[in-house]
Order: structure tokens, then sequence, then C-alpha cells
């Protein structure tokens, strides 16, 4: 098992963003994927999950495409965006359950609810939560399913210490039974905590 990408180039406008970028990470492997603002973090996991198309390249899950919004590998990747973005006018349970229909999976458990702090939560619509307790409803959503490769995106922005902790632990069991993330990050204490291994884009290319 592993998440290969090949080649992949992004252009927005005059401004070639991704220049060919190239990663591979093997089971159990946490990647903290480092550089500086605007240089395309956001971008190139917008294309990993599959929900910014690329210019060219290739990206697999298991050597399965996770391109195109009908990729069935798409069923084991869960992402949070920078903003942790959802509909506002959904209930938090109501975005679960909608993740969970488009997944065909089940809801998460209730004990993983409330180690996320998505519980307490549940009957409040999204566009009323605070930017911490969207981040941890949106994890909730992207843990539906139990994916294999988790995409999270700036993930410790609007979390509280606990929160920091919790997020850590659930990465590192993670990575534990075999699972992926790709985690985009300017915190590098988070980097730490997990263990990760730091890749770096510059110049629209993947270093390290
Ligand atoms: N939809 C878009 N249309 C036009 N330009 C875009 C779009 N999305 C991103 N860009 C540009 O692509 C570049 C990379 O943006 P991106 O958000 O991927 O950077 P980043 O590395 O995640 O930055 P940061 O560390 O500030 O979050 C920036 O110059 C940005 O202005």
């Amino acid at each position: 098992m592993s998440l290969d990408l090949d080649g992949v180039r992004k252009r927005f406008g005059g401004r070639e963003v991704l220049r060919g970028a190239a990663l591979r990470a093997d089971p159990g492997t946490l990647c903290a994927l480092v550089g500086s603002n605007g240089v395309g973090k956001s971008t190139l996991l917008g294309v990993v999950a599959g929900i910014l198309e690329p210019d060219a390249g290739t990206v697999t899950l298991d050597g399965a495409s996770l391109l195109g919004r009908n990729a069935p590998a798409r069923k084991r990747l869960g992402y949070v965006p920078e903003s942790a973005a959802a509909p506002p006018h959904l209930a938090v349970r109501e975005l679960l359950a909608l993740v969970a229909a488009l997944k065909h999976a089940a809801l998460p458990a209730d004990d993983l609810l409330e180690r996320v702090g998505a519980r307490a939560t549940l009957d409040q619509l999204v566009g009323s939560l605070s930017l911490g307790q969207r981040r941890r409803a949106c994890l909730a959503a992207a843990l539906v399913g139990d994916p294999t490769l988790l995409v999270l995106d700036e993930p410790t922005n609007g979390l509280d210490p606990a929160g920091m902790t919790m997020l850590a632990e659930l990465l590192r069991e993670h990575a534990a039974r075999g699972g992926i993330a790709l985690v985009a990050t300017h915190d590098l204490s988070f980097t730490e905590a997990i263990a990760a291994r730091s890749v770096h884009l510059v110049g629209g290319c993947v270093e390290g």
C-alpha cells in the first residue's frame, strides 16, 4: 500500500504553482508538507483530495487513481481543508450522515466523536461553530469510513492544546495501523509531536 504522486502540475492563470511534484509515502507514514506561504501546499493537498484537477500528473493510492470526483479510491480518503469549510446550514449530525451516505460507510462511533470533540456539537449548525469546533466536526467527518489516507490542511489552526494532543495521538495511532497522512503545516512542534517525515515544497516540486 502506498500513496504515489508523480509529475503533478497545476497552473492558475499565468502562474504554474506545481511543476511536476512527486512523492511516495509508504504505509505508516505521516508526511508533514512544509513550505513558505503561497508555495502551493494547499493546492497540492487539493489535488490529492480530488477537489482540484491537475493539469498533468498522477495521484494513486495502492495503484488506484484518486483523481476525478468519482474515483472509487476516494472512499479511502478523508480530507479537512484549511478553512475547515463545510455546508453552514447543516447540523454536524447531518454533515456526518451526508458523508457516511456518500462513502457508503457507517457513522463514527460515539466514543470517537467524543474523543475528537464533535459529540457536544452534533445538533449545532456548522455555520454557528467556532473555528476549533468546526475543525473538530470536519475531522470527525473526515474519519467516516476509517480512511487509509488522511489529508489535513493546517489541522492545528484553531485547535486548543488538548485538541492538538488529541490530533497528534490520533495520527500516531493511524500510522501504527498502517495508515498514511499528508499534513500541510507551519507548526513545527506539531510536526515533531507526530514524528512526521518532513517534505518540503519548493519551486513547485517536493523535496525530501
Ligand atoms: N483558485 C485559485 N485561483 C488563483 N490562484 C490561486 C488559487 N488557489 C491558489 N492560488 C495561488 O496559488 C499559490 C499557492 O497557493 P496555496 O494556497 O496552495 O499556498 P500555500 O502553500 O498553501 O500557502 P499558505 O502557507 O499561505 O497556506 C498562491 O500564489 C495562490 O495565490
